[in-house]
């Protein structure tokens, strides 16, 4: 599809003016410099505690996996129903296999980030994030000038509803990188509300409650660099949960990195090149009272290999309300209702730390 190479947002569209991250080092281009890292720049990135002796890697292929094709056939659905149900209630992550997105579209989308994350850094701080914008290239979730910061840069576009684009963020380098954002946006706007009325299926209530929780969607790229000196005393991503109601997560060149928390150690996920990597966000488990937890998660960082990620985040409307739904509530409601703009603002205000920025939604005696 052609994307017109407009400029500038609508108005009514906020979602990208947030707030700001307060700018850092470039790190690929920190890694390229060759040279030693100054103690200081060292100091900036070392974590003071990365519990490498918590990691499981031994239980690295239990993730669960759902097979999208059997959610679609009437013979396989139940079964299949239960074991989404199962993932979003006991891991909050899950793979999906014969996700249904074409061959051509993962290949593009792949090839194009990891061409845009090649080209030289003047090029690349041509689309470097304008202050006050949480859209384009440079880093995100720094609010102090002491907090550690993680080894990674990225590029954040506003990618749905499309009327809320800001083209001046989108790369024209590689050429093909724009149509190849946008067909894998699409794609994806139509897995997510795929899964939407699946989810809505485990919790027993109607489809239409969850229609209007992927309305819009927000682009994540992450480009991960090798960090030959001390890889085990960084992250590329530090703990946090994700903000969003569901994140679809394609690992673009299959390298190993991301970690899920659970029952107190760290399970590295094994990347599968068939298979997108789902998660349930914090306004998921709002909306489900906490049914379905949004899990802590973090990047680590390989000594000798970059890695390459695309995160999408789908979320309800700017001025929607998320609140628990009526069927989720058990015994009492757990969280309150909370303005998607009020929790955005919040998220983004302050560091990201583990599930902290959820502990605002919870209703006390949680
Ligand atoms: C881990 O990152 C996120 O969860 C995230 C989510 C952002 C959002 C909300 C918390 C509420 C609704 C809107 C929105 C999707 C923006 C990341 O968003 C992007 C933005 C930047 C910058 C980034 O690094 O990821
Ligand atoms: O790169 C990854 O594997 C995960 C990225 C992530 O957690 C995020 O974008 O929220
Ligand atoms: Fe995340």
């Amino acid at each position: 599809m052609e994307v017109e190479a407009a400029s500038g947002g609508t108005g009514e569209i906020r979602w990208s003016k947030l707030g700001t991250s307060l700018p850092v080092a470039n790190v690929q281009a920190l890694v390229a410099s060759a040279g030693e890292l100054t103690a200081d720049q060292i100091e900036r990135y070392v974590q003071p505690d990365i519990d490498a002796h918590a990691v499981l890697s031994e239980q690295s292929g239990e993730v669960p996996v759902i097979d999208l094709s059997n959610l679609l056939s009437s013979e396989s659905v139940d079964a299949e129903v239960a074991k989404l149900r199962f993932a979003c209630a006991e891991w909050g992550f899950f793979q999906v296999v014969n996700h249904g997105i074409p061959d051509d579209v993962i290949t593009g989308i792949k090839h194009d980030i990891q061409k845009f994350f090649q080209l030289p850094l003047e090029v690349k701080n041509a689309y470097a994030q304008r202050p006050g914008d949480l859209q384009g290239y440079g880093q995100a979730f720094v609010v102090s000038d002491d907090q550690k910061l993680d080894w990674s840069d990225l590029l954040a576009l506003f990618a749905q509803p499309t009327q809320g684009r800001d083209m001046s963020y989108w790369p024209s380098q590689p050429h093909t990188f724009r149509n190849s954002v946008e067909d894998y946006s699409m794609e994806l706007m139509k897995l997510a509300q795929t899964l939407n009325v699946f989810i809505a299926k485990t919790l027993d209530v109607a489809p239409e409650l969850l229609a209007d929780k992927h309305v819009a969607q927000f682009l994540r790229m992450s480009y991960y660099p090798p960090c030959t000196s001390m890889p085990e005393k960084v992250l590329g991503f530090s703990p946090h949960s994700d903000g969003s109601f569901l994140t679809i997560l394609l690992e673009i060149n299959s390298v190993q990195g991301l970690q899920i928390r659970r029952s107190g150690a760290w399970i590295p996920v094994k990347p599968r090149h068939d298979a997108l990597l789902v998660n349930v966000g914090d306004l998921l488990e709002i909306l489900s009272n906490g049914k379905y937890k949004s899990i802590e998660h973090r990047v680590t960082i390989n000594a000798h290999k970059e890695r390459l990620s695309i995160s999408a985040f789908h979320v309800p409307n700017y001025g929607g309300i998320i609140s628990p739904i009526l069927g989720t509530i058990e015994e009492k409601m757990l969280y309150k209702a909370v303005g998607v703009e009020e929790y955005a603002r919040l998220y983004f205000a302050n560091k990201l730390e583990g599930k902290k920025a959820l502990d605002y939604a919870k209703l006390s005696g949680i």
